[in-house]
C-alpha cells in the first residue's frame, strides 16, 4: 500500500472535492519524501496497543499523542476550525497525523509552489515537515478521527501565508534546494 497524491486543478468549487487535473497527475510518495513528507501504514484497528505505532513513537520522540474527532456533532467550533485547518500555513514543528478512522485531504505546496493534494484514509500516518507550507480538509464525507503526535509539549499554533521571515521557513526551503 502506499500513500495517494495528486496535483490540484485551480477551481474554487467546494474544497472537499478530490480536485484532480483532467487527466489527472499523481504524484509518487518518492517526490513527496523529497518534500519532506513520509509516512507509514498501520493497523488503526489495534492502534491502542499496536507495538509497530509503539516503535515508531520511541523512535521518532513523539511523546505526546492526542484524538480528534472532526465530525459537526464532535468537534467544538466545527465550522470555524475546518476554516482554520484549511487557510494556507505552516508550523515551526512538524506536523504528525494518524487516520484511525474516515478520511481526510492534506494539501502541501510542491517546488514551484503547485498545490498537491494527499489523501489519507485509515491507517495512514503521515509527516509534514516543520516550515512546509500546508492545509487541511475533510473529504465529501465530513468525517475523519485522528491521532495528533508531537514531539515534548505540542504547540499547535498556526503561521498563515505568508510566514516567509521564519527561520524554519527559511532551512525548509533550504533543504529543498539542496536536494
Ligand atoms: C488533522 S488535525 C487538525 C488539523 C491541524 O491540526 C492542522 O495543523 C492542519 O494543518
Ligand atoms: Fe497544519
Amino acid at each position: 500500500m502506499t500513500l495517494e497524491a495528486w496535483y490540484m486543478d485551480s477551481s474554487e468549487e467546494d474544497q472537499r472535492k478530490p480536485h484532480r487535473l483532467n487527466p489527472n497527475q499523481p504524484v509518487p510518495l518518492e517526490d513527496l519524501n523529497q518534500l519532506g513528507v513520509f509516512y507509514w501504514k498501520l493497523n488503526a484497528d489495534i492502534y491502542e496497543a499496536d507495538p509497530e505505532l509503539e516503535k515508531i513513537r520511541k523512535e521518532q520522540g513523539y511523546t505526546y499523542m492526542d484524538i480528534l474527532s472532526i465530525r459537526k456533532d464532535t468537534l467544538p467550533d466545527y465550522e470555524n476550525k475546518l476554516k482554520t485547518f484549511f487557510t494556507e500555513h505552516l508550523h515551526l514543528d512538524d506536523e504528525i497525523r494518524y487516520i484511525l478512522d474516515g478520511r481526510a485531504y492534506f494539501d502541501i505546496r510542491d517546488k514551484q509552489d503547485r498545490w498537491i493534494r494527499i489523501v489519507l484514509g485509515k491507517g495512514d500516518l503521515i509527516t509534514l515537515p516543520a516550515g512546509i507550507y500546508h492545509r487541511f480538509t475533510l473529504d465529501e464525507t465530513d468525517y475523519t478521527k485522528v491521532m495528533r503526535l508531537f514531539v515534548g509539549e505540542p504547540v499547535w499554533k498556526a503561521y498563515n501565508r505568508p510566514a516567509d521571515d521564519f527561520e524554519i521557513r527559511q532551512k525548509y526551503v533550504a533543504s529543498l534546494k539542496a536536494s
